[in-house]
Parts: structure tokens; C-alpha cells; sequence
């Protein structure tokens, strides 16, 4: 992996042309632009490899990879294929390290991560379909960029509070991206998502400027780990910053629908003003519950506190007793863990989604 590391790019190139070349009814599975897929490969490869020794946080990854490759239409008689290109492009790529050994352990290597996989893909197929269809019901633009969208699952959809899915448009078939959803589990079983268009973001504008009632998309299974811990009494202290608001404004539904009134601080942070396009909502929720309090947070405008999110969040106290949980851009999740742990807010309190599945969720 060090030999490779520094030129990612091109192994994976190489990687693909070989898969596609030998390959090429394979190739229909994947993107039309192949830019993302790139990096993605490289770095569930990285995962995988950095937590070799760990076998739980292994396994608890690949289930979830290989539970989310039902919906690309991935076959278990793909994997051998992937392994052959993969094998064959780190032979070319890593010539200082390659050879008999190095060739056996990363066969041993990449068999047993493709077993998990496939195991995973298998046992979910017993429970779960490979993907949703979902039909957009609702689409309410909050500023000129920022939209809240509201679909309607074709079969019921079990998540928690907290977690996120991969979205597929019709206007750009295989590409997937991930976002939150906004709310908790409703008895209607609507879901909805708050998408912000960003530059060059092909779906993140496709659904904000695009999409409207009727549209259907395609939905992955629910993943994340930021969930209520509702074993303890714990206040809660939650980050969301920017659209990064959605999954918090899921958790404090989620401690409403679940009677037991813990002290939850939101301190929700936005670059002006105009960008707390959520806040009438927050606003709502606290006056209807005591227990909540809800604090803007605003960059560069009157009425917000000064110095940015995380040092707000320092300002207003000793938080080593809270659950914490961090929802927005990885610079803002990046800080706010730093300033927390220097606070004293032991890591094991500390819940934020990866910041790999973050960066995929910009686009
Ligand atoms: N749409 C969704 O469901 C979800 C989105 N996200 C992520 O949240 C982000 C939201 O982006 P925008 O709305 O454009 O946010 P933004 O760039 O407007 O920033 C929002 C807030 O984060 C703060 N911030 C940004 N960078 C910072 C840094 N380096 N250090 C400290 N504070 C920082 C800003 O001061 C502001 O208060 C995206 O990265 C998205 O992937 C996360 C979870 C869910």
C-alpha cells in the first residue's frame, strides 16, 4: 500500500482499463465518468488494509461495502474478476515490493475480503431489497441553492434517526451520492433530505434544480452510526453545520419521539444569516420542548456568537458529561473534535459520520 499510495491515480486507471478490457460487460455497472469511482476504490482498498488487524472493524466495513454493492448489481462471479485486475495492476505498480510473498498475501488478502462481501450480500438479499425506488413528493427550494426534498419509498424503509443513504437521479444513471436523512422515522414513512447545490455537484444539482414531484429516484440501504444512545440519560450536544443540520435535526426528533426528556444543546452554524435556512424549524422544536436549546451560530452577521462554531461551542461550557455528535463539513467536524477532546470530552462521547462518507456527500 505505501508503494501504491502515491500514485493512487494511476494504479487505479491501470486497474480499470484491465477489468474493462477483459471485462467489458462489467463496465456497464459503473458511471459513465469514472472520476469519483477512482478514488472510492482506492480508498475502501486503504480502509480495508489499514484496519487488516482489526477484524471487527474489518468485518463491520465490509458487510456494509458488500451489502451496498447489491444495488450496482453486483454478482458474487464479479469478485473473482475485480481480484484478477487488482492483482494484476499492483504487479505492475509495486515492483519493489512484488513478488511470490507479496502475491500470496494480497490472493489471501483480497479472498477473504471478497467472501465477507459477498456472505453479507447474501444474507441481506433475505431481508432487504438491492435498492428503493422513491417518488419525490415534495420539493421546497430554502435559498437559492439550498433544497429540502421529500420522497415517498416504494416498499417501507427501516432507518434510525441519525443515518444516511446513497441517492441515485434518473438524470445521471450509477452515480451515487450520500445524504441524511432530515428527519426521524415518520408514521407516513415519507423521507426527506436536505441537498445543497454545489459546484460541478452533479446530483446535488440535479436534485435541487431539477427534480420535482413525480421525479423517481433509486435509494441504497440506511448505513451510519450516529444514533441516539437511548442506554443513558446523557445530555446531548449536537454540531450541525450547514446542511450538515439535517441528520441533528433527525436526532432531536428521535429523543421527542422517545419520551425521555434529555437536555439536548444544538448549536447550529451557517455562514451568514440566509444560510440558517432551518432555522424556523429548530425554532419550532424549541419552543415546544423545554428540554431543547438552540443556538445560531452565524460566521459573519449580527444576532450569531463570534469566532466560529467550535470555539462557540467551547464558549458556552464543560460538555465532558454530553454525548456529542458532529454533523457538516469535514474542516468543521475536523475542529470540533479537536477543540472537544482538548475540552476533556473523553472520544468514546464523540459520534460523527466518516469524513470519507462526507466528502461523497458534497457532490
Ligand atoms: N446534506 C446532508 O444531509 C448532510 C451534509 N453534510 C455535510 O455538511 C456540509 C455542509 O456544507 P455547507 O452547507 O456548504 O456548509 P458551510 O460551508 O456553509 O459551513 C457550515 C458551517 O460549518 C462551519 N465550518 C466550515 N468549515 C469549517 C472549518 N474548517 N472549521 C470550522 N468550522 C467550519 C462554518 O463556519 C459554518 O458555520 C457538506 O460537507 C456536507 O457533505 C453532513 C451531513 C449531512
Amino acid at each position: 500500500m505505501a508503494e501504491i499510495e502515491p500514485i493512487a491515480d494511476t494504479v487505479t486507471s491501470y486497474f480499470y482499463a484491465l477489468l474493462f478490457l477483459r471485462h467489458p460487460a462489467l463496465r456497464a455497472l459503473f458511471p459513465a465518468a469514472m472520476d469519483t469511482q477512482r478514488d472510492r476504490l482506492f480508498k475502501a482498498l486503504l480502509t480495508a488494509a489499514t484496519h487488516a488487524d482489526d477484524p471487527v472493524t474489518l468485518t463491520t466495513y465490509l458487510t456494509h461495502l458488500g451489502r451496498g454493492h447489491r444495488k450496482y448489481g453486483t454478482r458474487p462471479e464479479h469478485y473473482p474478476a475485480v481480484g484478477e485486475a487488482l492483482i494484476g495492476a499492483l504487479a505492475r505498480y509495486a515492483p519493489s515490493t512484488w513478488g511470490p510473498g507479496a502475491e500470496a498475501a494480497w490472493v489471501a488478502a483480497y479472498t477473504t475480503i471478497s467472501q465477507i462481501m459477498i456472505d453479507a450480500a447474501t444474507e441481506d438479499e433475505l431481508r432487504a431489497p438491492a435498492w428503493w425506488q422513491a417518488e419525490v413528493v415534495a420539493h421546497d427550494m430554502r435559498t437559492k441553492d439550498i433544497a429540502v426534498v421529500t420522497v415517498r419509498p416504494d416498499q417501507p424503509y427501516p432507518f434510525l434517526a441519525g443515518q444516511y443513504t446513497a441517492l441515485e437521479t434518473p438524470w445521471w444513471p450509477r452515480v451515487w451520492r450520500h445524504y441524511s436523512f432530515a428527519s426521524a422515522p415518520r408514521s407516513d414513512g415519507l423521507l426527506s433530505f436536505h441537498v445543497k447545490a454545489v459546484p460541478a455537484g452533479w446530483v446535488s444539482n440535479a436534485l435541487v434544480h431539477r427534480a420535482r414531484p413525480g421525479d423517481v429516484v433509486r435509494l441504497g440501504p440506511p448505513a451510519g452510526s450516529m444514533t441516539v444512545d437511548h442506554t443513558t440519560d446523557n445530555g446531548l450536544l449536537c454540531l450541525g453545520g450547514g446542511t450538515g443540520i439535517a441528520p441533528i435535526k433527525a436526532l432531536v426528533e428521535d429523543v421527542v419521539q422517545h419520551g425521555r426528556h434529555r437536555s439536548v444543546d444544538v448549536f447550529y452554524g451557517a455562514r451568514s444569516n440566509n444560510d440558517l435556512y432551518d432555522f424556523d424549524t429548530m425554532m419550532r422544536l424549541q419552543q415546544s420542548h423545554p428540554w431543547l436549546s438552540v443556538r445560531p451560530v452565524v460566521d459573519d452577521g449580527p444576532g450569531g456568537l463570534p469566532g466560529g462554531l467550535p470555539e462557540a461551542v467551547r464558549e458556552y461550557g464543560a460538555w465532558h458529561t454530553h454525548d456529542v455528535y458532529l454533523s457538516g463539513p469535514p474542516g468543521m467536524i475536523r475542529r470540533g473534535v479537536d477543540t472537544l477532546l482538548g475540552m476533556g470530552v473523553p472520544s468514546r462521547r464523540i459520534r460523527h459520520d466518516s469524513i470519507e462518507g462526507l466528502v461523497g456527500a458534497t457532490t
